[in-house]
């Protein structure tokens, strides 16, 4: 049971200036709030303060009964809350299992007045402050872009332990229903600041999406160069001093969940993972290994919904011939066809310099990939045809990674079996069970239907659908290869797509 008391700072009506009478008012809140507390310690319940501030109409009260920004902790006033915007505070009062679901005290650096100096530097001004657990990414879903990541994401951050990084793209929690840790939203809106992150990668995401999701830590560059602190800056703190919050809750595992499908693609990011990782096991006593997740779709499909979203993105407008561009059908059909053939023409091309490598390996086309990345300069990203070479792509993560510490998933498996994805999931990432009625739940997010982009299933032409398939077969086989490599290391109960 939870329940949620709010204290409104009154003030006087008749007050001539936004901070006459304040302190008055904040004595009187105060006040109330020891009450409240005393009333909750008698009745013997576990319960947690939390301040809380409201900056503008983002912040109104009716996002806060989702999720933990309305819990936990009683904060001094900073300076900064003298002012008009500290409007209110909220008591909240937990018991049973809603205290591990939502009174964790999760901190968003960023949101934090006093941090807001990570946003300005490298470092973390709280990185050091040993109250502070932060909730380390250890937690990878890696790709397949356009698998249907983004569901899979926003349905693991239901679970009260696994927390996405703060920011990155935002999302309308309130009509979402994906409120779970919504205050990890609005971190770049609350500061305004899109010029922190200029550098090669451009602004931080923020176009409406899921909150704590492709933070391309380990894939562009400039963020990988700011260093391991600077990452970890942008995950969550569980905040361990409260002395109201009993500390074996604040030290309650959560996993940090990094969502960026591009890193299956990338051929750098396996091993700066694998750095990240080696360095926080050797300064935190940490055992982990991190986990791995791999959303397949069929190559097709995938390709088509990569279409339509580069193509909706306007990424390929000088690639796609004038005449089609009115007409997203024929344009993907004839990209597709287009694609296929300067693909071949660049295999023949890198073929006599691979040598005596066996045609046909993964290791083969994995450097054929790498090569024909540089020459296929319309293959914006690698995410088009290249996007699909599974085999080849999980194999350069197996050469830094033992294949047990991933779960492949065909997409189709997660569009109509959610709850066995789900405890799948949670029990690879060695924590208990999603609630049965959540883990039910289907959660279909970055659909067709939801955006602006062309619905996918019929944009290729038979011919098209028909080119690609073949094109995909060679590669299919190497994955159905490496499914049953997999399957008998009894790694995991599932299956192709
Ligand atoms: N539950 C479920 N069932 C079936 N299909 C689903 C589901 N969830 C997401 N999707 C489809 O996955 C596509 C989006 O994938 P991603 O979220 O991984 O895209 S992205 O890489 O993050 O941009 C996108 O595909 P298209 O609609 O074909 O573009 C989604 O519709």
């Amino acid at each position: 049971m939870m329940m949620l008391t709010t204290i409104p700072l009154e003030r006087s009506p008749h007050a001539a200036s936004p901070n006459d009478g304040l302190d008055d008012a904040l004595d009187a809140l105060d006040a109330a709030l020891d009450a409240a507390v005393d009333d909750a310690l008698n009745s013997s319940m576990t319960f947690a303060v939390q301040s809380v501030r409201f900056d503008d109409d983002e912040y109104h009260p009716s996002n806060l009964d989702m999720g933990f920004a309305h819990v936990v902790t009683r904060r001094g006033l900073s300076s900064n809350d003298n002012d008009d915007n500290y409007q209110q505070q909220v008591l909240a009062t937990c018991t049973g299992e809603d205290v591990v679901r939502d009174c964790l005290d999760l901190t968003c650096g960023a949101l934090d007045d006093e941090n807001t100096q990570i946003n300005k530097s490298d470092e973390c001004s709280y990185f050091d402050d040993e109250s502070l657990y932060p909730a380390v990414p250890t937690a990878f879903l890696i790709g397949v872009q356009k698998g249907g990541t983004t569901s899979l994401h926003a349905s693991l951050l239901r679970h009260p332990q696994i927390v996405g990084a703060c920011g990155a793209n935002t999302v309308d929690v309130a009509s979402s229903g994906y409120g779970v840790k919504s205050a990890q939203m609005n971190v770049w809106e609350v500061d305004g600041d899109a010029t922190i992150m200029t550098g090669a990668e451009g602004d931080w995401p923020k176009e409406p999406g899921i909150p704590g999701k492709e933070m391309h830590f380990f894939d562009w560059d400039a963020r990988w160069q700011r260093g391991r602190a600077f990452m970890l800056c942008h995950y969550p703190r569980i905040r361990s001093s409260s002395s109201l919050l009993s500390s074996s809750l604040a030290e309650q595992r959560m996993v940090g969940l990094d969502s960026t499908p591009d890193y299956l693609i990338k051929a750098d990011v396996p091993e700066r993972v694998a750095s990240l990782l080696r360095s926080y096991r050797s300064s935190n006593n940490s055992t982990s290994q991190g986990r791995f997740l791999v959303v397949l779709r069929d190559p097709v499909d995938r390709f088509a919904s990569w279409f339509a979203m580069a193509f909706e993105a306007g990424w390929l407008d000088d690639r796609i011939e004038p005449a089609y561009r009115s007409d997203v059908s024929k344009a993907a059909s004839e990209y597709t066809l287009r694609q296929i053939e300067a693909w071949q023409a660049c295999r023949q091309r890198h073929e006599t310099e691979l040598g005596g490598m066996a045609r046909g390996s993964d290791h083969f086309w994995g450097n054929i990939m790498r090569l024909c990345s540089y020459d296929m300069v319309d293959d914006v990203n690698l995410g088009g045809l290249l996007g699909g070479f599974y085999a080849a792509q999980l194999r350069h993560w197996w050469r830094i990674f033992h294949p047990s510490q991933f779960r492949l998933i065909p997409l189709s498996m997660l569009a109509s079996r959610p709850a066995i994805v789900a405890n799948a999931v949670t029990d690879f990432l060695d924590l208990p069970p999603l609630r049965q009625s959540e883990a039910r739940e289907h959660v279909d997010a970055n659909t067709a239907q939801d955006s602006d982009r062309p619905p996918t299933a019929h944009l290729l032409n038979a011919t098209a659908r028909e080119a690609l398939r073949s094109f995909y077969e060679p590669y299919q086989a190497n994955l159905e290869v490496l499914v049953k490599e997999y399957e008998e290391m009894n790694i995991a109960p599932f299956g192709l797509l």
